[in-house]
């Protein structure tokens, strides 16, 4: 078990190593995998530990509950999904949801997670990430509105996790949605209010599931989007 000594900024709490090692226990009983990917998912967290001290990747406040806040938050959607093999995660910056989905993967015949994302710093972090763990990758050192028509072959799953309101979100999935994909988004409190924004632009039927790792956290599931009105753009807003 690795729970490596973090490199802060020096405003930021150094968590102690016991700490850590129970946040990883406690989220690793709530969504268990196998040794395996466990120890892949050291070695992901060693290397954020490293680059977060130089780029930011997640909020530093949620530093202290790394692996119940972000690496059980993005294991939980395996069991939304537990036939998808080729994934692709919208804006995944330091690698939640789809590194830890790749690393979960790893051992899976056929799987593929396609990493989305825009600012080159952390795309060159997810390459990075990918090459020590070995995991089934490949980054999109692009905007996810130019990536999703342009990946080919099937999608069974679409992931996003505080990229972009929800209507947005549904916009950016749309091309792979009609190709089959399911899209697994994560969300907070405010999830019936983006619901109600979204269902003026695209009708959708929803499932709505309660984050298993604690908080006010939504995964928002759904399967067919239509557009409302056929007079609006990709993300959903008037044209
Ligand atoms: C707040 S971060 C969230 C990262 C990660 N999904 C998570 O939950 O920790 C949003 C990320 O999405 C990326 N992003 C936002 N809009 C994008 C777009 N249109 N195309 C590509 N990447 C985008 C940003 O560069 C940023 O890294």
């Amino acid at each position: 078990m690795n729970t490596a000594p973090p490199r802060p900024a020096p405003s930021e709490a150094i968590p102690s190593r016991e700490a850590l090692a129970a946040d990883r226990a406690a989220a690793l009983a709530l969504t268990p995998v196998s040794r395996e990917t466990e120890a892949r998912l050291d070695r992901f967290v060693e290397l954020l530990w490293t680059w977060q001290a130089k780029t930011n990747l997640v909020s530093p406040a949620t530093l202290p509950k790394l692996w119940s806040r972000h690496v059980s938050d993005s294991l939980q959607l395996l069991n939304l999904a537990p036939s998808a093999k080729v994934w692709m995660d919208l804006g995944s910056g330091g690698g939640f949801p789809g590194m830890v989905l790749a690393c979960a993967l790893t051992e899976t015949p056929g799987a593929m997670v396609h990493l989305v994302e825009r600012n080159g710093k952390k795309a060159g972090f997810l390459r990075e990430a990918l090459r020590v763990t070995g995991a089934p990758g490949t980054v999109h050192l692009a905007n996810i509105e130019d990536t999703v028509d342009r990946v080919a072959g099937p999608i069974d799953c679409v992931t996003a996790r505080a990229v972009a309101p929800l209507h947005q979100l549904i916009g950016y999935a749309v091309p792979l949605v009609k190709r089959g994909a399911k899209a697994l988004f994560l969300k907070g409190q405010d999830v019936e209010v983006e619901l109600t924004e979204a269902t003026k632009y695209w009708k959708i039927e929803p499932r709505l599931h309660s984050s298993r790792t604690g908080g006010q956290g939504w995964i928002v599931e759904i399967d067919e989007i239509k557009h409302r009105n056929p007079s609006t753009g990709h993300d959903g807003s008037p044209l």
